[in-house]
């Protein structure tokens, strides 16, 4: 069976189109003042906005852009309200803006609700690049986030997932939710890590601290005049900076008090069978005391800030990949026989999914990998100073839109580009990893360059886990009278794309071992 990747490489009309599409940028970059990329042209004042919102057939944002791609060709800008938007829907073009670029395209517009969130814009997804972006950068990803400060915060998302495994067992049976359930599972595991609080006997209301992301999340997703106008922001039309910023108050006193207890030498580490787990919260912490008042986390504010980046960070995006992935598994026998009996064979019948089996399934990493390919989003970057992206001028303060998507669905570079085939991350000879560098730029799910998502291996592991242990424990079926081929697919485009129709299942238990029926 053919490789995506060879597929890229033999396709001939890929080929060509690819050609042309460097030779014109080469012939564009000669010429002495580059032009702005084509576009459709739109109103006065507001631009192309209504032609986005309200073209009759509500098709989401991702896949209208990937229209306006096939009209405009690979790099096309619109203008959002006051707003310049350049879209590029290629790996060449994205190349040239995370790495090639890098340093120009290295910071992100800020919508309101988001700078409300994060106290002003200072967690390290806002902040732009800088000394001390990147030295909480590295400690994020060197000790908060890395492999062996994972492993040791695993027993805290595991009593979270084998505490809601055993309440579905208990359900008897009842259709379930996945995507609320994937959310209370991977944000309470979130939450358990970061701060080692459990919904029954933590230091924390774990509960009202979901609640309370969930809410701002809802916030963050409503499109906002403020963010296409910014010079209305201050007067906040829709009053969506004003409920963020309740909603944050509230949020700010959960982990004010969780610091404030670990300063007090209170609510310090957890516990467990005489072993010393450490949360992040206190990875962190261990830093900042060693780093001294030199470390950009001696700031209370800015360390709370970096805290949000993990809860809950990227948690509604990994519950909304689960989603993704079980109704892909659910719409594909065969995918569905062969992940589970992988899970047969490497976990065995008798017991759970432990975090050590996860190196041993390769089909289910093919599965989220596939499942990544064909639901990711657009990334998102501004240009911080005027620059050249395929041949055409990118203005200062440009937002610059990488339409992950249309490139992970591009036929001139993936085999059946709709088709959920997790095989094609198998039959490779070069299995494809997250890094988008190393693919050429063909798959970006975390992005790429210096400023790629910083969770990509919390993400992961967290979210194989959760969906290996629901896969193992439950077998799922659609309820009466829905059919594999009929669950709906369609999507919507908000911060992340999700699904429209939120898929609900019925779970059977699986499994006899004592940990699930305790
Ligand atoms: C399915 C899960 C996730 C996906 C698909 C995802 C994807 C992404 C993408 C595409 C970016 C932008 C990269 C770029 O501009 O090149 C990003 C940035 C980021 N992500 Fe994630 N993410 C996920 C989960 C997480 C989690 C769990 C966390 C936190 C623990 C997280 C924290 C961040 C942060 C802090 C940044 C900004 C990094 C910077 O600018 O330096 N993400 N993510």
């Amino acid at each position: 069976m053919a490789d995506h990747f060879s597929n890229h490489r033999n396709n001939t009309g890929g080929n060509l189109a690819f050609c042309i599409d460097i030779i014109g940028q080469k012939i564009r970059s000669r010429g002495a003042t580059a032009s702005l990329p084509p576009g459709p042209r739109g109103l006065p004042i507001v631009g192309y906005l209504p032609f986005l919102m309200f073209n009759g057939k509500n098709i989401p944002l991702h896949r209208q852009f990937t229209h306006l791609a096939a009209q405009y060709g690979p790099i096309f800008k619109i203008r959002v309200g006051s707003q310049l938007q350049v879209v590029v829907s290629s790996p060449s073009l994205a190349k040239q803006v995370l790495r090639d670029n890098e340093s120009i395209f290295s910071s992100r517009d800020l919508p309101l609700a988001i700078r409300v969130w994060t106290y002003g814009g200072l967690d390290l997804s806002s902040l732009p690049m800088s000394q001390d972006w990147n030295s909480m950068r590295k400690v994020v990803l060197r000790e908060v986030l890395s492999n062996p400060s994972l492993d040791r915060c695993y027993e805290l998302r595991r009593s979270v997932v084998v505490k809601a495994l055993r309440e579905l067992v208990r359900s008897g049976g009842k259709p379930v939710g996945v995507l609320e359930l994937a959310n209370k599972m991977v944000a309470n595991a979130t939450m358990a890590m970061t701060w080692g609080g459990r919904d029954d006997d933590g230091d924390v209301d774990n509960e009202e601290a979901r609640r309370l992301c969930e809410e701002v999340m809802a916030l963050m997703e409503k499109p906002n005049v403020s963010d296409v106008f910014p010079l209305l922001a201050r007067f906040d039309l829709q009053g969506i900076g004003r409920k963020v910023a309740e909603v944050a108050g509230h949020f700010d006193r959960i982990i004010t008090s969780v610091i404030q207890k670990r300063f007090d030498g209170k609510g310090s580490l957890i516990m467990d069978d005489g072993r010393e787990m450490k949360d992040l919260l206190q990875v962190l912490l261990e830093n900042r005391e060693r780093s001294g008042a030199g470390s950009p986390l001696a700031s209370i504010t800015q360390f709370k800030a970096l805290l949000l980046d993990i809860t809950p960070g990227g948690t509604g995006m990994v519950a909304t990949v689960i989603e993704w992935a079980m109704t892909e598994l659910l719409r594909c026998d065969k995918a569905m026989t062969k992940v589970k009996r992988e899970l047969d064979d490497v976990v065995r019948l008798e017991g759970l999914v432990e975090d050590h089996h996860l190196k041993k399934l390769d089909y289910l990493d093919a599965v989220v990998k596939e499942t990544f390919r064909l639901h990711l989003t657009v990334i998102q970057r501004e240009a911080v100073q005027p620059c050249t992206i395929g041949g055409y001028a990118i203005p200062k303060k440009a937002k610059v839109m990488i339409n992950a998507w249309a490139i992970h669905r591009d036929p001139r570079l993936w085999e059946e580009p709709s088709e959920f085939r997790p095989e094609r991350f198998l039959d490779n000879g070069r299995p494809l990893d997250f890094v988008g560098s190393s693919s050429d730029f063909v798959y970006i799910p975390f992005g790429s360059g210096r400023r790629m998502c910083v969770g990509f291996n919390l993400a992961t592991r967290l979210l194989k886990y959760v969906l290996a242990s629901l896969l193992h424990s439950f077998d799922w079926k659609l309820p009466a009278g829905e059919g594999g081929s009929t669950v709906d697919v369609s999507d919507e485009f908000t911060l992340i794309i999700k699904k429209k129709k939120p898929l609900t299942i019925v779970p059977t238990p699986r499994l006899s071992c004592s940990d699930l029926h305790a």
